[in-house]
C-alpha cells in the first residue's frame, strides 16, 4: 500500500499539449426523501436485504407510480443552487433495458423534458485549487430519475441475489457540458457539488457509499468520446480518467481510431463494457402514467429565498476582513456543518455582543479547544464543550478571572471527564481550583511566590548549579515547575523576576 502511494507521488502526470483532453461529467445523486420516487416505501441504506419494497418498486402489473413532492422539492433545490432554469413544464419517460435488478423492465427518467437545463459553476484558483484563476463548468441539464435495485454476485455459492431496497430510490443525474480541460477541474467540480449537496441537506454527499457516482466522458482531439461508468471515489475518477486518456492517446499516436463506447474501471485499468447505446438502443416513450410535471412561474424565486446561504458565499465571507479565518479553518466549517453552527455562535457571543477581538474566537476554537480534543486523540465532539461556555471561557480569561494557562488545563479536564458538561464555568473553575489568586493582596501574593521559589530551589540544587555556572536556559525549567505547581494560576514573568532575585 505505502509502496503503490510512492509509486503514485513519483510519477506525476502531465496532459500532453499536442492532444486535447475534453471531459464532461455525469453524476448520479440519490436524493435524501423518506419515502421512494414513486411509492410510499421508505428509502434506506444497509437495511435487511428486500425489507424496504412496495409493490411498484418491485414491478407487480398493475401497480402506478405516483411522484413524492420530497423528491422534486430537492430536486429543485439543487437545480437553483447550480443556477439552471427550472422548467415550469416537465416529463417522465421510460428507458428500456433488460438487467434482474430493474424489475420494470425500464427505468423512469427524464430524457426529452428535464426538471432543469443550462445551469452553471464557477471554479476558481483561490478557493478550488484548480491552476486556472477562474474556471466556468456549464451544466446541461438535471434530470430525476430511478435508481435501480442492487444485484449481489456471490462467485462461491454461484448464486445472483437481488437486492431490491435501493429500487425507485429518488435520484437526480447532472449533466454537465464537455468543459472540463484537466484533471483538477474534474476534482474540483466533484468536490464542490458535494459540499453544496451535504449543506443543503439534499444528500449524504458520500462517493464511498454510492450516494453519488460518477460517469466521466473523455475524448481528444475532437475524437469520439468514451464514457466509464460508476466511479466510486475521487481517486478512482483520477486514475480512470488518466489510465482512459492515455490508452486514447497511445491509440491515436499509433493511427488506430477511437470508437465509442462505454467502459467500467477495475482498479487498474478501463475495460470495454459495450459499444455506446444511443437513444433509439433505449427506446424512450412518455409514461402513460406519470403527468407533466407542471410548476408555476415564481417557482425559482420562491425555492431561491428558502436557500441557506451558499457554500461559496459563506467561504468568501470567512475569509474577509471581518472573520479573517485562514481558507484551510474556513474551508473545514463550510464542510462540517455542526462546527460551522458553533463558530457562528461563539462569533455573535465574543465579537457582536462582548465586542472583543474575533482572533479570540478563531484562536479558542481552532486552536485551544480543537487542539486539546485532538492532543487527547480524541474526536471533536462539540456537546462537550457547547459554544455559550467556551464563549464564556473566554471571557474569563480576557477579564483575568482566570489565566490562559489555567483555561487550558480546564478545557482538558472537561474533555476527559464528561460528566463536567453539566457545571457552568465558574463551577468548573471551582471544582478544578484554577481561578485567579486575586483575593490574595499583592504582598500576600509575592510572599507565596517567594516560598513555591525557595522550595523549588531547594529541591532542585543541580539545576541552580548550572545556572549559577551561566546556563541561563536552566532558569526556563524552574519557572515551569513553578507554573505546574501553581497551575498557572500565577504568571511566568512573576517567578521569572523572584527566582532572579532569589538567585543572584
Ligand atoms: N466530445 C466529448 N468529449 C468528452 N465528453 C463529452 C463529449 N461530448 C459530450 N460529452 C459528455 O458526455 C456526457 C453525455 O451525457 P448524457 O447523459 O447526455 O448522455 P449519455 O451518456 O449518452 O446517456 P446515459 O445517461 O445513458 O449514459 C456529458 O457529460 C457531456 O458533457
Ligand atoms: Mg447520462
Ligand atoms: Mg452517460
Amino acid at each position: 500500500m505505502i509502496f503503490k502511494r510512492l509509486l503514485r507521488t513519483g510519477s506525476k502526470f502531465n496532459l500532453d499539449p499536442n492532444y486535447k483532453f475534453k471531459c464532461g461529467v455525469e453524476i448520479h445523486t440519490q436524493l435524501k426523501s423518506k419515502y421512494k420516487l414513486f411509492s410510499l416505501s421508505k428509502t434506506s441504506f444497509n437495511a435487511e436485504p428486500n425489507s424496504n419494497v412496495s409493490y411498484f418498486d418491485c414491478g407487480l402489473p398493475g401497480s402506478q407510480p405516483k411522484l413524492n413532492p420530497e423528491a422534486l422539492y430537492l430536486a429543485l433545490k439543487t437545480a437553483v443552487a447550480m443556477n439552471s432554469d427550472i422548467q415550469l413544464n416537465s416529463t417522465f419517460e421510460r428507458k428500456h433495458y433488460f438487467y434482474p435488478d430493474q424489475p420494470l423492465g425500464y427505468q423512469i427518467t427524464q430524457h426529452y423534458h428535464p426538471i432543469a437545463k443550462n445551469g452553471y459553476l464557477e471554479l476558481s484558483g483561490r478557493y478550488d485549487n484548480i491552476p486556472e484563476d477562474s474556471k466556468i463548468i456549464n451544466i446541461e441539464q438535471i434530470q430525476i430519475e430511478q435508481d435501480t435495485g442492487k444485484t449481489n454476485y456471490d462467485k462461491f455459492g454461484q448464486t445472483i441475489k437481488v437486492d431490491l431496497n435501493r429500487s425507485n430510490t429518488p435520484l437526480i443525474e447532472l449533466v454537465t457540458k464537455p468543459d472540463f480541460e484537466n484533471l483538477e477541474q474534474v476534482r474540483a467540480f466533484v468536490k464542490k457539488y458535494q459540499t453544496i449537496v451535504r449543506h443543503l441537506d439534499i444528500c449524504s454527499g458520500d462517493l464511498e457509499t454510492g450516494a453519488i457516482r460518477v460517469d466521466v466522458n473523455i475524448s481528444i482531439n475532437g475524437n469520439p468520446r468514451v464514457e466509464i461508468k460508476n466511479l466510486g471515489s475521487h481517486s478512482e475518477i483520477q486514475d480512470a480518467l488518466k489510465f482512459e486518456y492515455q490508452r486514447q492517446k497511445t491509440a491515436l499516436e499509433n493511427r488506430h481510431s477511437i470508437v465509442q463506447e462505454t467502459r467500467g474501471w477495475n482498479g487498474k485499468e478501463t475495460l470495454s463494457l459495450r459499444s455506446k447505446e444511443d437513444a433509439v438502443d433505449y427506446r424512450y416513450v412518455p409514461d402513460s402514467e406519470l403527468p407533466i410535471i407542471r410548476l408555476s412561474a415564481g417557482i425559482a424565486e420562491e425555492i431561491s429565498s428558502q436557500l441557506p446561504e451558499l457554500p461559496q458565499t459563506i467561504l468568501e465571507r470567512l475569509c474577509g476582513k471581518t472573520y479573517g479565518l485562514e481558507l484551510k479553518y474556513a474551508r473545514f466549517l463550510v464542510e462540517n456543518k455542526e462546527i460551522l453552527a458553533y463558530y457562528n455562535e461563539i462569533f455573535d457571543n465574543i465579537v457582536v455582543e462582548n465586542k472583543k477581538p474575533v482572533k479570540l474566537a478563531n484562536n479558542w476554537l481552532f486552536h485551544e479547544l480543537m487542539g486539546a480534543f485532538s492532543k487527547l486523540d480524541q474526536k471533536f465532539d462539540v456537546e462537550l464543550f457547547p459554544p455559550r461556555k467556551l464563549s464564556a471561557l473566554i471571557l474569563k480569561v480576557t477579564d483575568n478571572k482566570i489565566s490562559q494557562t489555567s483555561a487550558k488545563i480546564l478545557l482538558s479536564q472537561v474533555i476527559q471527564n464528561p460528566e463536567d458538561v453539566q457545571l457552568s464555568i465558574d463551577e468548573l473553575i471551582e471544582q478544578y481550583d484554577l481561578g485567579n489568586p486575586e483575593d490574595m493582596s499583592e504582598l500576600e501574593l509575592d510572599e507565596a511566590v517567594g516560598e513555591i521559589c525557595q522550595e523549588i530551589i531547594e529541591t532542585n540544587m543541580d539545576v541552580v548549579e548550572k545556572i549559577k555556572n551561566g546556563q541561563k536556559n536552566s532558569m526556563k525549567y524552574l519557572i515551569g515547575l513553578a507554573m505546574r505547581e501553581t497551575q498557572g494560576k500565577v504568571k511566568a514573568s512573576e517567578f521569572a523576576k523572584k527566582f532572579n532575585n532569589l538567585l543572584k
